[in-house]
């Protein structure tokens, strides 16, 4: 497995600058007095982690394995001109329009058919489609007319011509065959030896690189692979993309009360359901989960695991532990890391973030690879989630924004907001544009699967009003 934060490269940040002040980094009153805003603390989560390698995956892994969107790690330019040739836009006639400038239903003009152009053979369309490689030669044609470009149709002759062909040298236009008294083309006819135009015809000529010239820019560093893009870069003659590697994030609950999902839970015991929600959030981001289950709250249990861990991926997320319980373990091991040779941890930042709920968070490295603890009452999991590790996901995937933008609706109907603290409520869609809170216990789990999306109200803002606008995210 790849070893990490080699491989993870240098960026410039795209966030704006922020206040970096040493009392942020190490507060006189020591870590746990730390009481950080969600932007302060999101920048601090966000220093933690580096864009990763860039490795080239073939267009049809991108285009049908997970995750769905890879991010490009350099420009791409065509290799191709696209279209690769003059071709056809219609099925009809090539011929020449000063033939045609007279033609009328009175005064029809008469073409001799001269041949027969079919869409370009595949093996022709095979063999002309590696990068570099010179559009075709005009399809061969009964009686024989001259490539594209060379002395072809004389005036007052047409070859017949099918969408996407190569236009035959000096012809300037397809006169679509429904203009024409052929009418339409029958399967297994035989040519009309002489055709009839009533009217002068619009070229109906896709000209050689009028979509892309060879070395246009195809999309820039920072795109995500969507279809379109793929589809794009195959066109331009690619047969794989630069992205950035996969961000591999292991997912580990603690709590020694968790029972695996499926397994009947005793007295006192709950199932293990944020480690589903933490990993499809992580496939969600665009990373790999890699599920570590739950860990009981036991620092040499953790420990272990945690040092099994880390060498394997690029972020470690953990539920639970980080509050002032006196079993919240993952705070233990971050604070006193002097387990028996215990030297896992630095960096290391457990805080309180002004934000309702999800107040209490870690961020540390274990042996160097950067961790984050969210707490674990599943809401607050998924809160702390969108707002800092998702972002990291996003970050290690290499997308040039981490932060995704919020989106503004309008409250169909007021609510009270913590005064001091970022509120982050779920809510449903009302209407064209519109939201209100999901309904009582919005910290219960029941509120997220009823949520299409978690308003986000400042912390100097005690009051929504009907009628005022929102900024939410989107829960996809
Ligand atoms: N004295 C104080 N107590 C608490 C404070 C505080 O400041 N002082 N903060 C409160 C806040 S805010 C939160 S949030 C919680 C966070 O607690 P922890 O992160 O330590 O989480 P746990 O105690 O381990 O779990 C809390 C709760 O969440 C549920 N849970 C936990 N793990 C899972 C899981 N894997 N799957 C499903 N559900 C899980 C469970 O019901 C736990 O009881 O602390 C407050 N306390
Ligand atoms: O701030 Mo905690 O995360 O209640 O809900």
């Amino acid at each position: 497995m790849d070893p990490h934060p080699t491989d993870q490269v240098s960026e410039v940040h795209p966030e704006p600058a922020r206040p970096r002040t040493d009392d942020r980094a190490a507060p006189p009153g020591g870590p746990s007095s730390d009481r950080w805003t969600v932007e302060e603390y999101r920048h601090h989560v966000l220093d933690l982690v580096s864009p990763l390698r860039v490795e080239h995956v073939d267009l049809a892994a991108l285009a049908t394995a997970a995750p769905a969107r890879r991010i490009l790690a350099d420009d791409v330019r065509s290799l191709l001109d696209v279209p690769r040739f003059d071709a056809s836009a219609m099925d009809g006639y090539a011929s020449h329009g000063a033939d045609l400038a007279t033609a009328s239903a009175a005064s029809p003009v008469t073409l001799r058919v001269v041949g027969d152009i079919a869409a370009a053979p595949l093996a022709e369309h095979l063999a002309g489609s590696s990068p570099g490689a010179a559009a075709p030669a005009a399809p061969s044609i009964a009686p024989s007319i001259a490539p594209s470009n060379g002395p072809g149709v004389a005036p007052g002759e047409a070859v017949r011509i099918m969408t996407g062909a190569p236009v035959p040298g000096g012809c300037d236009v397809v006169v679509p065959v429904e203009r024409t008294s052929t009418r339409r083309f029958v399967p297994g006819a035989p040519l009309d030896a002489r055709i009839e135009v009533y009217e002068p015809s619009r070229p109906n000529i896709r000209r050689r690189a009028e979509d892309v010239a060879v070395g246009d820019l195809v999309a820039a560093a920072g795109a995500p692979t969507t279809a379109r893009l793929v589809s794009a870069a195959a066109s331009a003659g690619h047969a794989t993309l630069p992205v950035h590697r996969v961000p591999r994030v292991a997912v580990l609950s603690t709590g020694s009360e968790l029972v695996p999902v499926g397994t009947a839970p005793g007295p006192g015991q709950i199932p293990d359901s944020n480690s589903l929600l933490l990993a499809a959030c992580v496939r969600d981001a665009g990373g790999t989960p890699v599920r570590v289950g739950a860990v009981p709250d036991t620092a040499g249990a953790l420990r272990a695991v945690l040092d099994d861990t880390a060498p394997h991926v690029d972020l470690i997320v953990t539920s639970g532990g980080v509050s002032a319980g006196a079993f919240d373990v993952v705070k233990e091991v971050l604070t006193c890391p002097q387990g028996p040779g215990g030297d896992g941890p630095s960096d290391v930042r457990l805080v309180a973030v002004g934000m309702q709920p999800g107040k209490p968070q870690a961020a540390a490295r274990w042996r160097g690879t950067p961790m984050l603890g969210v707490p674990g009452n599943p809401v607050s999991a998924y809160v702390s989630f969108r707002a800092f590790v998702r972002p990291a996901v996003r970050r290690l995937a290499g997308h040039p924004h981490a932060v995704e933008p919020l989106v503004e609706r309008v409250a169909a109907e007021g609510w009270r907001s913590p005064a001091g603290r970022q509120q982050f409520l779920p809510v449903r869609f009302v209407g064209a544009d519109g939201v209100a809170p999901v309904g009582p216990g919005a910290h219960h789990v029941s509120a997220l699967t009823r949520a299409d999306a978690i308003a986000v109200v400042p912390p100097e803002v005690e009051a929504v009003g009907t009628g005022d606008t929102v900024r939410v995210m989107v829960i996809a």
